[in-house]
């Protein structure tokens, strides 16, 4: 079904890279001396193909839906939160309506499955694979079938963002319980065991995390997903929006858009996406550590080093959308700043007599 989209995401391009440092290195500044942007502008350089990329427009996608395994008490707030939030989302009112205004993107919100949806909200795309995912203890999340709908979901979402001029975009969600099943598949993915992986996610306590460690291992005993069959793993133990996110990313590296993951969560469906096709990897942005206690694990899978480390345990995206201003910053440097030459800034001293 995706094989058109997977065999079409391009390499980056390694030459074109090397003509961006080029150009960072004759601007007014010791070579290498804006670090991590620079390594920031030179990727985006590869990935789309341009030496001097332009400042992209920008679009963070908030996927939500909801989890079965709610059920086993594995979060601190109830499934009702998650389209109440999706409400919150459509009026502006949430925490990455309001860090996206701080950065100039817009926030493309999509219901793909949530249990108590509120009717008629203006601006939310509704692409209900399901009224939420079933209890992943007691048999799979989803069908095979849903898994592939949601992810199809991502790809339509993120090429027309892509067709409409959105060169960056930055994965959210919004789903109570999904640190749970993120953790399921971080489980797959790792080989790591539920111990070391499950963590706090809105903020548990210690017989809420004992219970979300039980069932993510419930889960991995009973559906038996494995690393080398993802698109399996993602229907037994994910969700929607994991998958629809997985899609995104897909969707975007298959039109050369780079993708700015947030935390475990977004960080988990990008992990996904490279799972199903190892191609979509260099166009993965770490935007930020989360606090949850995975994400380094997803990281390292996806040999990632994050941008930010600001102690976000929130989700919605809100690293990605933080992250934004640090590619337009190193964008910029590349548009604006001054070399050597124009300057009159004597580049490489002359040798000390
Ligand atoms: C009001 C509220 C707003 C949120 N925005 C993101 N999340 C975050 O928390 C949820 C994951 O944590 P868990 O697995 O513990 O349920 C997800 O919805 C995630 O996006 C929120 C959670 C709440 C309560
Ligand atoms: O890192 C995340 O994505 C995260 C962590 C806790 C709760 N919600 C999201």
């Amino acid at each position: 079904m995706f094989d058109a989209i997977l065999s079409s995401i391009p390499e980056p391009d390694a030459r074109t890279a090397a003509r961006c440092q080029e150009l960072l290195d004759a601007k007014t500044k010791p070579r290498g001396s804006l670090g991590r942007l620079e390594e920031l502008a030179c990727r985006f350089a590869a990935l789309t193909g341009k030496p001097v990329p332009p400042l992209p427009a920008k679009a963070v996608v908030v996927m939500a839906a909801d989890h079965g395994v709610v059920e086993e008490g594995v979060s601190a707030y109830p499934a009702e939160v998650t389209g109440q939030m999706v409400a919150n989302f459509a009026r502006g009112g949430a925490a990455i309506n309001v860090l996206a205004r701080q950065v100039g993107a817009r926030v493309e919100v999509v219901d793909v499955g949530v249990r108590y949806p509120v009717e008629g909200l203006e601006g939310v795309k509704v692409r209900r694979v399901g009224p939420g995912t079933a209890n992943f203890t007691r048999g799979p999340a989803m069908t095979r079938e849903q898994a592939e709908a949601a992810l199809a979901v991502g790809v339509e979402v993120a090429q027309r963002l892509a067709d409409e001029g959105v060169g960056l975009v930055g994965l959210g969600e919004m789903g109570i319980g999904n640190t749970t099943a993120s953790s399921a598949l971080t489980c797959v993915f790792t080989g790591l065991p539920p111990e070391v992986v499950v963590g706090r996610g809105t903020g548990v306590d210690d017989a809420g995390l004992a219970r979300k460690v039980e069932a993510v291992r419930r889960g991995l005993e009973v559906n038996r997903p494995e690393a080398a069959r993802p698109l399996e793993a993602l229907a037994k133990v994910g969700g929607f929006e994991l998958a629809g996110l997985a899609g995104v990313a897909l969707g975007a590296a298959s039109r050369r858009v780079p993708v700015m993951m947030d935390g475990f969560i977004a960080s988990v469906a990008g992990l996904v996406a490279a799972r199903l096709c190892p191609r979509v990897t260099p166009y993965l942005l770490a935007s930020h550590l989360s606090v949850e206690v995975g994400h380094a694990r997803v990281l390292e899978q996806l040999g990632q080093r994050p941008l930010l480390d600001l102690g976000l345990r929130l989700g919605e995206g809100s690293g990605a959308a933080l992250a934004f201003g640090l590619v337009d910053a190193a964008l910029r440097v590349l548009h604006e700043m001054a070399t050597f030459t124009g300057a009159g800034v004597t580049d490489i001293p002359p040798p000390v007599r």
